[in-house]
C-alpha cells in the first residue's frame, strides 16, 4: 500500500492511502414487498437473494416498510448519544465485551477520534432495554422501536436466505426466533481533511446477517471478484444487508461473509449495524444437507460466546480472524 505523509501538530506521521476503485459497486436491490407475497413473485425474489448472497455477500433492500420517522429517529438517538459529554458517556465505557451495554471511543495514532461506538443487546428487548442509556431522553423509545422492526425484517430475510439454500421452511425457525440481536451504533466525526481516512478497519461480522442503516455513505466492501475495495453508493430509504461469519458456516461456504470497512469523509456520519444470529450459547453448525463428497464439512461448530472468547484472547495475543479459526483443514 502506498503511504502519504502529513503533519499533525509537531509530529510527522505516515498513514496508508486508502485504495478504492473509482466506480462504486452496483448491488442487487431486493424489493421486500415481493417476499411478503406468495407464489412465483416470492420464489423469484428468493432466487435473486440467493444470487446476491453467492456473488456479493450482500444486497440492498427497498420497500422494507420501516417508516422514515423510525429510521431517522434511531439515527438521531444514536447521534444525540454521541453528542453527550465525555463524563456522561463514561458510565458505559468498558473493555469487557460481555457487558450488556458498552461504549468505546477509538482513537487513531494521531490522537484523532476515528470512531465512537455504543453496543448493546436488543433481543429479547424486555431483557435488555433497562440496561440501555436513559439519556438522551428518548433514546430507549426510539432505538427500541427501530430494533423491534428491523428484527422482523431480519427474520423474514433469514427465512428467505435459508430457503435459497434449499433448506426447508422450518429450518432453524425456532432457534432464530429465540436468537440474539446486537445493535452497534457507530459515530464518525467530521474531519476537515481532503483525503478520506479509515474509520473502521476491514472485518466481517460474527452473526448470520447484519442489517446496516446509515446516515450517509461511507461503507466500503471488498469485492472478491475484482479484488478491490468499492464504495457502496448512497441510496435513500434502503437498508444494506450483509452476510456474517455464521451464515458462511451454516451454508458450508456457499455464501461467504462480507469483508467491509467504514471510511470517514468530510461529513459526520452515524450508522447502526443490527446483527442477528442464534442465541448466545447455541452452536452454529453447517447444514448437513449442504455436505457431501464434493463439499466436505468446512467449518467447526461455534457459538456467539465462542466468538467473544476468541476476540478476548485475540485482543491479548493478536492473530487471525474468527472465521479462520473455524476452518477445518483439508478443505
Ligand atoms: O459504519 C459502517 O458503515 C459499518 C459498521 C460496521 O461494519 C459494524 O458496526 O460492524
Ligand atoms: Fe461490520
Amino acid at each position: 500500500m502506498a503511504a502519504a505523509q502529513e503533519m499533525v501538530g509537531l509530529a510527522r506521521i505516515t498513514r496508508p492511502v486508502l485504495q478504492v476503485a473509482a466506480e462504486p459497486v452496483s448491488l442487487p436491490v431486493i424489493d421486500l414487498g415481493q417476499l411478503r407475497k406468495h407464489s412465483r413473485t416470492r420464489s423469484l425474489a428468493i432466487q435473486e437473494i440467493g444470487r446476491a448472497c453467492e456473488r456479493h455477500g450482500c444486497f440492498q433492500v427497498i420497500n422494507h416498510g420501516i417508516h422514515e420517522s423510525v429510521t431517522w429517529g434511531a439515527l438521531e438517538a444514536a447521534s444525540d448519544f454521541f453528542n453527550l459529554s465525555s463524563e456522561e458517556k463514561a458510565e458505559f465505557e468498558s473493555k469487557d465485551l460481555r457487558k450488556p451495554v458498552r461504549y468505546e471511543a477509538v482513537y487513531k495514532n494521531d490522537c484523532h477520534k476515528a470512531r465512537e461506538l455504543l453496543k448493546h443487546y436488543a433481543h429479547p428487548l424486555g431483557e435488555w432495554i433497562h440496561f440501555w442509556p436513559m439519556t438522551p431522553q428518548r433514546y430507549r423509545e426510539r432505538m427500541g422501536r427501530y430494533g423491534r422492526v428491523v428484527r422482523k425484517i431480519a427474520l423474514l430475510l433469514m427465512d428467505s436466505i435459508l430457503e435459497s439454500l434449499g433448506l426447508g421452511p422450518a429450518y432453524l425457525k425456532e432457534k432464530l426466533e429465540e436468537g440474539m440481536q446486537v445493535m452497534v451504533m457507530n459515530g464518525y466525526s467530521e474531519r476537515s481533511r481532503s483525503a478520506p481516512v479509515l474509520g473502521l478497519a476491514p472485518h466481517s461480522d460474527y452473526g448470520c446477517i447484519t442489517i446496516l442503516l446509515q446516515s450517509c455513505k461511507g461503507l466500503h466492501i471488498f469485492d472478491e471478484e475484482s479484488e478491490c475495495w468499492r464504495e457502496v453508493p448512497e441510496v435513500p430509504d434502503t437498508l444494506h444487508v450483509h452476510i456474517g461469519d455464521h451464515l458462511e458456516v451454516m451454508s458450508n461456504g456457499k455464501y461467504k461473509r462480507l469483508v467491509h470497512r467504514a471510511v470517514l469523509n468530510s461529513r459526520t456520519r452515524t450508522s447502526i449495524a443490527s446483527i442477528h444470529g442464534l442465541s448466545m450459547n447455541e452452536k452454529v453448525t453447517t447444514a448437513e444437507e449442504l455436505v457431501d463428497e464434493q463439499h466436505p464439512k468446512g467449518y467447526r461448530d461455534s457459538s456467539f460466546l465462542d466468538f467473544l472468547d476468541f476476540i478476548t484472547s485475540k485482543n491479548k495475543t493478536g492473530g487471525s480472524n474468527f472465521i479462520d479459526s473455524l476452518m477445518l483443514t483439508g478443505n
